[in-house]
C-alpha cells in the first residue's frame, strides 16, 4: 500500500468574476511508506492546492487520491495524517498546551497519554517555556512550531506539511529538518512542499517538481545529485612531476604550492593517466556538481521560456 497515491488529479478554480484558474492538470504521483518526499515548485505552481485536495479542504475537479489506502475527503484519511497548513492560525487566546490538548481530544486520545504527548511535543519544538502564555503573544516562528507540534500529537504514520520552514529562522529550520529526519528514522512518511531547495537536499529521499499544475520531474535526490556531476576539481603539487602534459586542461587556481585543474567527467581517466605517467602528485580531488537549486531552476526556466 502506498502512503499517498494521487491519480490524474485536476483542480479548476472558478472565481466570482468568471476567472478560471487551472491549478492542477492531471497530477499523478505516489509516495511509499517511510519515504520523505519534497514537493518543489515556484509560487503558484499548485502545491498548496494539491495538499488541500489531499486533506479534503478543497474538492478536486477530477481524479482521485488515497492517503494510507483511504480515499481523500474521508474521515479515515484525515485521521491518518498529521497536517501542517501554510500560514497556520490558531485560537490565539489559548496557550500552546491548551491548543494541543484540544487537538488531541479531537483525535479521541485518553487524558494520560495525551498529557504525556503534549509535554513531549512542547519540549521537542522548544515551546516548553512559553506553554502557559496565550498564543497571541507568540512570534511567527513560535506559531509555526505550534503548527508542527499539533501534527505530532496523535503519532500518525503520515505527515503532510505545507511549507514547514516558512517563517522560521536558521535555528528553527534546522530543528524542523531534525524532526523530519527523526520521523524518517521511526519509519514515518513525510510529504512536504517547499521552494527552498536546500531543505530538500538535506532531508528528502525523492523530489517532485510541479510547474503550472503539472509534474515536470520526479526522481531520487541521489540520482539528481549524481546526474548533476559536471567534472572534478583536481589539486596537484606544483613542485612534483612535469605539468606540461596537462596544459590542455583548464587551470582554476595556481599559487607557489598548488595548481588546481578543472577536469570534465569524460576526460578524468585521461587526466589521471597523464598524472601517473608524469609523476605529478595529486593532493585533492573534489566533485564539481550542479546543486538541486540549479536542477530546479533549469526545469522551471524551461517551462516559462
Ligand atoms: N481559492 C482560489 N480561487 C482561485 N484561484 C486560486 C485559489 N487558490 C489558489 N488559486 C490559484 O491556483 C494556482 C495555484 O495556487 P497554489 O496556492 O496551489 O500554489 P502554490 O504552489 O502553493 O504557491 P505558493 O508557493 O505561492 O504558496 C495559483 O494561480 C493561485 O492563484
Amino acid at each position: 500500500m502506498k502512503a499517498i497515491n494521487i491519480n490524474e488529479l485536476s483542480k479548476i478554480y472558478n472565481s466570482k468574476r468568471n476567472n478560471v484558474v487551472e491549478a492542477l492538470k492531471g497530477l499523478s504521483l505516489s509516495v511509499d511508506p517511510g519515504e520523505v518526499f519534497g514537493f518543489l515548485g515556484p509560487n503558484g505552481a499548485g502545491k498548496s492546492t494539491t495538499i488541500k485536495c489531499l486533506m479534503g479542504l478543497v474538492c478536486p475537479t477530477s481524479g482521485s487520491a488515497t492517503i494510507m489506502g483511504e480515499p481523500i475527503g474521508s474521515v479515515a484519511s484525515r485521521v491518518k495524517a498529521g497536517f501542517l497548513p501554510e500560514n497556520p492560525a490558531f485560537y490565539d487566546y489559548l496557550t500552546a498546551g491548551e491548543y494541543l490538548h484540544f487537538v488531541g481530544k479531537t483525535f479521541g486520545m485518553p487524558d494520560n497519554l495525551l498529557s504525556r504527548c503534549i509535554d513531549e511535543a512542547l519540549k521537542l519544538l522548544e515551546l516548553w517555556e512559553a506553554r502557559k502564555r496565550p498564543m497571541r503573544g507568540y512570534s511567527k516562528g513560535m506559531v509555526q512550531r505550534v503548527g508542527i507540534a499539533q501534527t505530532l500529537i496523535h503519532d500518525p504514520e503520515l505527515y503532510i506539511f505545507d511549507e514547514p520552514m516558512s517563517g522560521l529562522d536558521p535555528i528553527g529550520r534546522a530543528l524542523v529538518k531534525e524532526i523530519i529526519l527523526d520521523l524518517k528514522k521511526r519509519g514515518k512518511t513525510v510529504f512536504f512542499s517547499t521552494h527552498i531547495t536546500d531543505d530538500v537536499e538535506k532531508v528528502c529521499d525523492r523530489v517532485g517538481v510541479l510547474v503550472k499544475g503539472r509534474l515536470m520531474a520526479l526522481d531520487s535526490v541521489e540520482n539528481i545529485m549524481r546526474s548533476g556531476i559536471e567534472g572534478y576539481v583536481v589539486q596537484t603539487r606544483l613542485a612534483a612531476g612535469s605539468h606540461d602534459s596537462l596544459n590542455s586542461f583548464i587551470v582554476l587556481r595556481r599559487n607557489e604550492i598548488f595548481i588546481e585543474y578543472l577536469v570534465p567527467t569524460e576526460r578524468f581517466t585521461e587526466f589521471m593517466a597523464l598524472v601517473t605517467q608524469n609523476s605529478v602528485e595529486v593532493t585533492l580531488i573534489e566533485t564539481k556538481r550542479k546543486d538541486l537549486e540549479a536542477f530546479f531552476l533549469d526545469i522551471v526556466n524551461k517551462q516559462t521560456n
